[in-house]
C-alpha cells in the first residue's frame, strides 16, 4: 500500500512538472495571439503599403501568427504529446527548432559507473512554439528534432534516456506514460534521479474503444512506420504491410509530414485516393487533427470524376470485364462508333448560291472515316469534320473553278462557307451527325448490345459483352463505371468549359494565409470537392488500399498524377481484384519508370492475437506461404463461433449476436456479410441504435470495430474468384471480439467452427 502511495505521489509530481510545461506553453501562445491579432488589424488597416521585402516579411509573420491560431482554436485535446530526455550530443549545433541536432550521444555522456546527466530536454507537440529567447518551448512533430522520440528504441537508443507520453485535455494534463530506451543508465535530471512512471503508452491507445471515426497515432507512431512517414518524397514510396499495420494512418501522417517539410511544393495538392466512401469518412477527421486541412483532397475511387458519386457494386463477373485493360480497347471504338448513332442523319442537304447542294449517306461515310483517321480525341475533330463537309458541298457547287485569279477564288469560297455554315438545315445536321459526345452518352451506348458487340469483336467474348451491356442499361453508376468514364473523358477530348469566377476574398492578398485561416467555413470535404473540382493534376498522390485497384482505376489514378511524386501502400493478400498480377502490371504503368522505394511495416495493432490466429488460417488458403503481421497483444478472448439455432432464422441469430457484442464493448460492433445480403442485413440490425453498422463484404475495406459478427465464411468466399481474400479481410476488421456465424453452405462442425477455419 505503501509502495502505491510511493508511486502515485511520483506520478502526481510528474503530472505537476508537465502541467507547469503546459501553462507556460500557453502563456506564450497567448501572447502569440495577440501578436498575431495585432500584425492583422495592422495589416488589413495599412493595406499593401511598404517595400517588397517589408511586406513579404510581414506577410510571413501573419502567416505563422494564423497558423497559432488556426490551431488554438481547435481546442486539441492532446496539443502536447511527448517529451524525450536526452545525453549531451556529439557537438554543440543546433538547428533552426533550436534543438541539439546530434543523433549520437558524446563519447563522454556515460560515465564508466553507468551513470548519466540529461543535457537537453524537448517536448513534442503539434505544431512548434518558441519562448521570447528563441528556446524551444514545444517541437513540431515533424521537425527532424522530434524523430527520437519515434525512431529510438532499447535497441538503438541515440542520445533517448527516456520517451514520455503526455496525455492531455485542453489546458490540462491528465498523464503520463514513460518508456525507458536505455534501462542500464542512471541517469540524474538537474540533480535528480529521472523517474519513470507508467508502461506503455501504446497499449493504452490499443486497447481504446473505437468510434464510427479514424484517430491520429501521432503520440505513439512506432519506429518502421515513422521511416516511411518521414521518407523523402522521391519517385515512389511503396508500402506493403498485412492487415492492422498501421498502413492508412501512415499515409496520412506522411500527408500532413510532406506539407510540413515543403509547403510550397505541395501547393500543387496531395490527393488521397481511398477504396470506398465508408473509409474517406472514417479517415477524414485525422488531417484536421493534426493541423492539415488545406491543400490535401481525399476522395473515393467512385468519386474521382467530376460529378460521379458511385457507390453501387457490379457482381463480380462484370466487375472483372469493366476493370480490366481490355476495355481501353473497347472504348476507344465505342467512342468513335457513337457518332454513327441509329438517328444520325444520312443526307445532308443544304441551299448555296441559288443551287440545291446534298451529300449523300455513301459521302457522308467516307468524310466520317477520313477525320476520324487518327487518334485525336473525337470532340476536337469536329471543326474538321465542319471543314471537310463544306470542302465536299462546294465541289458539288460547281463555284470551285469559276475565277482563276486566286484572291477572287479565295473570296467566293469564304462567302461561299459564310452562308452555308450559318445556314439552320446545315448547323441542325452538323448537331445531328457529330454531336458533342459526353462520356456517359458514349457509355449509354455502349448499353446497346448489337452494338457493343461491334466495338468489342475479339476483344470480349459473347458472354462479356452480354454481361456488360445488361449491366450498363441500369442507370446507376456503379465504382467501376467511374474509371470507364474518366477513360472516355480523354478519349471524346473536353471541350473548353469557361473557368468559375471565385469570390472575392479579401484574404487573398496575403499570400498563402487563406488555408490556415479559422474563420473559413468551408467542411473538409467541400475544400477537397472544390480542390478536385479546380484541379485535375496533384503534386503528390496517396493510394490506400492500393492492391484493390483495377487495371482502369490505375490508369483513371495516374492521370492525376502524371508529375506527381506518389506514395502507394497495399497488402497484395486483401485484393479484391481477381488477378493480381494484372493489376500490378497496371499499376507499374501508372507509375511509369520512377524509380520505388520500399518499405514493409510487420506489426498488427488492430487485432489481439486470438482473432489474428484464425484469420492466418484464412491467409494460408488464399495465399500459402504469405507470412501474417505479429499481433502485438492478447486480449485472452477467443472468437466465438456460433451457428442458427433449429427454431431460429439467420436475421435473428445475427441480431442476438449483435446485441451481446454491443454490451460487450464500449465502441463499435460491425456486421460483415457477403455483398447481396448488404440491404436485407441493415433491416436485421433495426432500432439497435448507430453504435452497430451492417457491411457488405467489399465496403468492410479498411474499417475497423472493436467487436465485429462475420456472416457466412463460405458466402464470402464463394463470392468472387478474390473471396478468400476479402474473407480475410472480413475476419481482421475487429480490435476486440469477434463472432463467425456459420449457415449450412458453410459445414460447421459440433463446435460450431466452419469448415475453412478448421485446422
Ligand atoms: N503507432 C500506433 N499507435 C497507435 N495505434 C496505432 C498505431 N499504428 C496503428 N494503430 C492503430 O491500428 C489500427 C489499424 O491501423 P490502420 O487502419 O492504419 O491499418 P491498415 O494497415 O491500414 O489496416 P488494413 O490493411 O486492415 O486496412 C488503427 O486503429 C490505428 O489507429
Amino acid at each position: 500500500m505503501a509502495a502505491q502511495e510511493a508511486v502515485d505521489t511520483v506520478r502526481d509530481r510528474e503530472i505537476g512538472v508537465e502541467q507547469e510545461h503546459l501553462d507556460q506553453v500557453y502563456r506564450r501562445l497567448e501572447e502569440k495571439i495577440h501578436e498575431a491579432e495585432f500584425l492583422m488589424n495592422d495589416a488589413a488597416q495599412r493595406g499593401q503599403v511598404g517595400t517588397p521585402g517589408a511586406l513579404a516579411e510581414r506577410d510571413a509573420q501573419v502567416f505563422r501568427a494564423g497558423i497559432h491560431l488556426n490551431r488554438l482554436n481547435n481546442e486539441f485535446e492532446d496539443f502536447l504529446f511527448g517529451r524525450i530526455d536526452l545525453l549531451y550530443g556529439k557537438d554543440g549545433k543546433k538547428g533552426p527548432d533550436g534543438a541539439y541536432t546530434s543523433v549520437e550521444p558524446a563519447e563522454d555522456a556515460v560515465r564508466p559507473d553507468n551513470t548519466a546527466e540529461i543535457g537537453e530536454t524537448l517536448h513534442i507537440g503539434r505544431i512548434g512554439v518558441l519562448d521570447s529567447d528563441y528556446a524551444p518551448l514545444v517541437i513540431d512533430w515533424r521537425a527532424p528534432a522530434a524523430a527520437p522520440f519515434y525512431r529510438s528504441t532499447p535497441v538503438d537508443p541515440g542520445r533517448v534516456v527516456r520517451r514520455r507520453v503526455i496525455r492531455s485535455k485542453g489546458r490540462q494534463v491528465l498523464g503520463v506514460e514513460d518508456d525507458l530506451m536505455r534501462p542500464e543508465l542512471r541517469a540524474t535530471l538537474d540533480g535528480c534521479e529521472l523517474p519513470v512512471i507508467g508502461d506503455g503508452a501504446l497499449m493504452a491507445a490499443l486497447g481504446q474503444a473505437r468510434s464510427h471515426t479514424m484517430r491520429d497515432i501521432v503520440s505513439s507512431i512506432q519506429a518502421e512506420q515513422d521511416l516511411v512517414i518521414r521518407a523523402p518524397a522521391a519517385s515512389v514510396t511503396y508500402v506493403e504491410g498485412g492487415p492492422g499495420t498501421g498502413k492508412t494512418a501512415v499515409a496520412l501522417h506522411r500527408a500532413a509530414y510532406l506539407l510540413y517539410q515543403d509547403r510550397r511544393r505541395y501547393a500543387g495538392g496531395i490527393l488521397i485516393v481511398s477504396p470506398t466512401p465508408l473509409l474517406v469518412s472514417y479517415t477524414e477527421g485525422v488531417l484536421p487533427s493534426l493541423g492539415e486541412e488545406g491543400q490535401v483532397a481525399i476522395r473515393a475511387v467512385g468519386s474521382l470524376v467530376d460529378g460521379a458519386e458511385a457507390t453501387a457494386y457490379d457482381e463480380p463477373a462484370v466487375a472483372r470485364v469493366k476493370g480490366s485493360s481490355r476495355m481501353v480497347h473497347v472504348l476507344r471504338k465505342a467512342a468513335r462508333g457513337a457518332l454513327d448513332s441509329p438517328d444520325a442523319p444520312q443526307l445532308l442537304r443544304v441551299v448555296a448560291f441559288g443551287r440545291r447542294l446534298e451529300l449523300e449517306a455513301d459521302e457522308l461515310r467516307r468524310i466520317r472515316h477520313n477525320v476520324l483517321g487518327g487518334t485525336a480525341p473525337v470532340n476536337l475533330l469536329r471543326p474538321r469534320a465542319r471543314r471537310l463537309l463544306l470542302d465536299a458541298l462546294y465541289a458539288k457547287s460547281g463555284a470551285a473553278g469559276r475565277h482563276s485569279d486566286p484572291e477572287l477564288a479565295a473570296e467566293l469560297r469564304s462567302s461561299f462557307d459564310e452562308d452555308v455554315s450559318t445556314e439552320d438545315s446545315f448547323l441542325g445536321f452538323l448537331d445531328a451527325w457529330w454531336p458533342e459526345l459526353s462520356p456517359r452518352q458514349v457509355l449509354d451506348a455502349m448499353a446497346d448490345e448489337r452494338r457493343l458487340g461491334r466495338w468489342a469483336r475479339r476483344i470480349l467474348n459473347p458472354g462479356e459483352v452480354r454481361r456488360l451491356a445488361r449491366s450498363l442499361r441500369r442507370r446507376e453508376l456503379s465504382v467501376h463505371d467511374v474509371a470507364l468514364l474518366d477513360e472516355l473523358n480523354t478519349l471524346l477530348g473536353a471541350p473548353a468549359r469557361p473557368r468559375k469566377k471565385r469570390e472575392y476574398d479579401p484574404l487573398d492578398q496575403l499570400t498563402g494565409l487563406e488555408e490556415l485561416m479559422p474563420v473559413r467555413e468551408e467542411t473538409q470535404r467541400e475544400r477537397a470537392e472544390r480542390l478536385a473540382a479546380e484541379r485535375t493534376e496533384y503534386a503528390h498522390v496517396i493510394v490506400d488500399e492500393a492492391q484493390d485497384l483495377t487495371p482502369m482505376q490505375w490508369r483513371m489514378v495516374g492521370r492525376r498524377g502524371r508529375h506527381a511524386t506518389w506514395t502507394v501502400v497495399g497488402d497484395p493478400a486483401q485484393s479484391s481484384w481477381s488477378d493480381p498480377d494484372e493489376a500490378a502490371e497496371s499499376r507499374d504503368e501508372a507509375l511509369g519508370t520512377r524509380p520505388r522505394r520500399r518499405f514493409e511495416l510487420t506489426v498488427n495493432y488492430r487485432n489481439p492475437a486470438e482473432i489474428a490466429e484464425l484469420a492466418a488460417k484464412v491467409l494460408a488458403l488464399a495465399m500459402p506461404g504469405k507470412e501474417s503481421p505479429r499481433a502485438v497483444r492478447s486480449t485472452g478472448v477467443e472468437p466465438r463461433f456460433v451457428t442458427v439455432p433449429e427454431k431460429a432464422d439467420l436475421a435473428e441469430t445475427v441480431r442476438l449476436e449483435a446485441e451481446r457484442l454491443l454490451h460487450e464493448v464500449d465502441g463499435t460492433v460491425g456486421v460483415v456479410v457477403a455483398m447481396n445480403r448488404r440491404a436485407e442485413a441493415a433491416g436485421w440490425l433495426a432500432g439497435l441504435g448507430d453504435r452497430v453498422v451492417a457491411l457488405g463484404s467489399l465496403e468492410a475495406k479498411g474499417l475497423e470495430y472493436d467487436a465485429t459478427v462475420v456472416v457466412s465464411p463460405a458466402e464470402i468466399a464463394d463470392e468472387s474468384p478474390a473471396g478468400l481474400r476479402v474473407l480475410y479481410v472480413a475476419l481482421t476488421r475487429s480490435t476486440q471480439a469477434l463472432t463467425v456465424l456459420s449457415g449450412d453452405r458453410d459445414m460447421p462442425d459440433e463446435a460450431g467452427v466452419p469448415d475453412l477455419l478448421r485446422d
